[in-house]
């Protein structure tokens, strides 16, 4: 349904993605690994639109996405959960995730809202508190829950697990699988190459702004390369 092709970018002068193609199928959970600065955050940012690419397209469901103006991605279906949780600290959870449905008319704002808090409950009892004084854990809750605001088919997660303790980190990847098992296509990168791949139906693995390897989480567990330098798995000597 989502398929990056071929996608350069650049800041300013430097070049930080080369010839980038990833792709998203209906209702599949896809994961980006790779290293620090190894230029993940930036492929979800030129999936959304955040950051113009210098080449390439991006294209949902055989639409060409390239230049459409900022709220054509939600409306299509697209929406994307931010790193380190960029939440508005001095508005309430309920303003903040309010936010995430700006490009539906009110009624289906509300409509949208109530099926989120469906999805998470644990947020109801918060929804009057002030964001910046929740757990970054809950402060993670509400950033997924701003993205679900748009009914999103394919939902964008920047390093969803960011600082969470390893309990937290358990929470929102079992959150993660609800809403993938309620057909919400992911696209999500993280630094851990088990947690990204074990959790994917497939993967990709970024070095230096390419694409170095991919196939399904398990081959991506698997294969010799990843095992050696991101499993820290020794082969055997003979
Ligand atoms: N706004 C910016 N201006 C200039 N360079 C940037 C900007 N954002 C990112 N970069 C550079 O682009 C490269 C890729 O960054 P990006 O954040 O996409 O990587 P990443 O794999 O997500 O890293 P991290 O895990 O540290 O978030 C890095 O070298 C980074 O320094």
């Amino acid at each position: 349904m989502l398929r990056l092709e071929n996608i350069d970018v650049h800041y300013g002068a430097t070049q930080v993605l080369w010839d980038v193609s990833i792709e998203v199928g209906e209702g599949e959970m896809v994961a980006v690994m790779g290293p620090n600065g190894s230029g993940k955050s930036t492929v979800l940012k030129a999936a959304m639109g955040l950051k113009k690419p210098s080449s390439g397209r991006v294209v949902l469901d055989g639409e060409e996405l390239q230049g459409r103006s900022a709220t054509v991605r939600p409306r299509r279906g697209m929406s994307i959960v931010l790193e380190r949780r960029r939440l508005f600290p001095r508005m309430s959870v309920r303003e903040n995730i309010m936010l995430g449905g700006y490009a539906r008319p009110s009624a289906e704002a509300h409509r949208s809202f109530d099926w989120v808090l469906d999805l998470l409950p644990e947020i109801r009892p918060h929804l009057d508190a002030t964001a910046g004084k929740l757990s970054g854990g809950q402060q993670q809750m509400v950033a997924i829950a701003r993205g679900l605001m748009a009914r999103p088919r394919v939902l964008l997660m920047d390093e969803p697990f960011l600082g969470l303790s390893p309990a937290m980190v358990k929470n929102v990847f079992a959150i993660m699988k609800m809403i993938n098992g309620e057909g919400v296509a992911i696209l999500f990168n993280e630094q851990n190459a088990k947690l990204s791949f074990a959790m994917s139906h497939r993967g990709y693995l970024l070095e230096s702004g390419r694409v170095v390897l991919s196939g399904s989480g398990e081959e991506m567990l698997e294969h010799p390369e990843v095992k050696r330098v991101y499993l820290g798995v020794r082969e055997a000597v003979s």
